[in-house]
């Protein structure tokens, strides 16, 4: 191997097919499906036929059957990219997207590769359901049975039991609660409020909605199955009608502040990232919408003293990763004309931005942030969101025209947080 040169990593493009609330109208289509659909999406526009256009392909699933295998290198093979393209498959829980941008930037970075699709997809719709545990040792003992006999009486052990099905939960396993549960004992923690979530979250409806009116998410987002737009926008949402909804996740019956308004949909979808060397941009005639510039990764112990951690909950670890990444890149917040946070619940946001607030990094303009809307109006395909803000992101700057500088922060399960920073010069 080559040693390390330093090299930018241009973002160039990005796709993603329109975002669908689950057991909808995605309801039949798998992660491949979908992800071949961005990836045709993108190879389409980006004229990447051709094989060596693409050195390499990164993406993920969090919900991910057995049989996806290799999930990305599956992709690659029924898409229209060249089936010569190396791919793998990453995970990170919801900072997979970003995690799979960072991973292929990094070879770019070390000038291993010249350019690369990354990004995620995820459907809550057709999740692995897995057989009993029980019931798959008494198979894997038939299977290993050398006679027809043997066979017969391994099977002979299964009980009506054993067919209750293994499904996947959208719970910490080392604490059983729920995301939406470890996120309202963090708001209760910060002192969130209903009306400050409720307030966000219907500006994530209106300006998502502004953003397609006016044509910003035009060759971002490809048509998927009857889909021209994300499924869970709601064009007239607002505080009042907001207000109304039933409190779902809550720590006890005095304060329960999140609704199933300010708290993403569990989510259908799939997004990817084009990036790649300025020399491969140059030689094929693409503009760099934005160049990546730093990123982070943090981790929070969310189990260890206090089960649920307080205001260092499950979903705080961009507290921790963002105020690391500006140190080592000699900025503050009011240096980013763009903050880009992951919308997984309103009271996460909230509770970030005071985190960073009581860190001394100064307060958000709200006006910079997530100015497309975010993750509450599009929803959120776990393994798809990174993709989908970091595309998001450079389009902004580039539609900006001028310097800029824009961040992203994104919170995960397991107590983890995925950061970076894009620029334009
Ligand atoms: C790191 C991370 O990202 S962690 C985050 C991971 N993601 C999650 O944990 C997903 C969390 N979300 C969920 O589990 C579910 O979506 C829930 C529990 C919040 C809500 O589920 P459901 O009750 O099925 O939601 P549903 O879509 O039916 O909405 C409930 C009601 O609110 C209404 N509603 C939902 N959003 C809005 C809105 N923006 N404006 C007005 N009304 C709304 C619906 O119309 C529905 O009304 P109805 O009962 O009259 O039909």
């Amino acid at each position: 191997m080559k040693l390390p040169t330093t090299r930018r990593v241009a973002v160039i493009g990005g796709a993603r097919i329109p975002f669908a609330r689950s057991d909808g109208p995605y309801a039949t289509a798998s992660n491949q499906e979908m992800l071949t659909a961005a990836l045709d999406g993108l190879v389409e526009q980006y004229r990447l036929e051709e094989p060596g256009a693409v050195s390499e392909f990164v993406a993920g699933a969090v919900l991910k059957h057995s049989r996806d295998f290799n999930l990305a290198r599956e992709t690659v093979l029924g898409s229209r990219l060249a089936a010569t393209t190396p791919a793998y498959d990453i995970q990170q829980a919801c900072g997979t997207g970003l995690q799979a941008v960072i991973a292929a930037a990094n070879k770019i970075v070390l000038g291993q590769t010249e350019s690369a699709v990354a990004g995620g997809a995820d459907t809550a719709s057709d999740a692995p359901l897995g057989v009993n545990d029980s019931l798959r040792k008494i198979l894997l003992a038939a299977r290993r049975a050398k006679t027809t006999g043997g066979r017969v009486k391994a099977l002979a052990r299964v009980r009506p039991s054993h067919l209750v099905p293994d499904i996947p939960r959208n719970a910490e396993p080392r604490t059983g609660l729920s995301m939406g549960e470890h996120a309202a004992v963090t708001a209760q923690a910060w002192g969130i409020t209903r009306a400050a979530q409720d307030e966000l979250a219907a500006t994530s409806h209106q300006r998502l909605a502004a953003a397609y009116d006016r044509g910003f998410l035009d060759g971002l987002v490809v048509p998927f199955r009857g889909l021209d737009r994300d499924q869970n926008l709601r064009p007239g949402s607002s505080v009042e009608k907001l207000a109304k909804l039933n409190p779902v996740f809550g720590v006890n019956r005095a304060n329960p502040t999140m609704t199933a308004g300010n708290s993403t949909p569990l989510t259908d979808g799939a997004a990817l990232t084009l990036l790649a060397s300025e020399e491969w941009a140059r030689e094929r005639g693409h503009e760099p919408l934005a160049y990546l510039s730093a990123y982070e990764s943090a981790a929070v112990d969310f189990i260890g003293g206090d089960v649920v951690g307080g205001e260092d909950g499950l979903l705080m670890a961009p507290a921790y990763a963002v105020p690391r990444m500006l140190e080592r890149a000699g900025l503050g917040l009011a240096d980013f004309d763009f903050v880009e946070i992951h919308e997984a619940f309103a009271s996460q946001v909230l509770a970030t931005l005071a985190a960073w607030e009581k860190q001394g990094l100064g307060v958000v303009d709200r006006d910079r942030l997530n100015v497309a809307g975010s993750s509450l109006a599009t929803g959120h395909p776990f393994a798809a969101t990174g993709a989908r803000i970091v595309a998001t992101l450079a389009k902004l700057l580039a539609e900006r025209g001028t310097p800029g500088r824009g961040l992203i922060s994104i919170c995960a399960a397991g107590g983890l947080g995925v950061t970076a920073i894009l620029e334009r010069e």
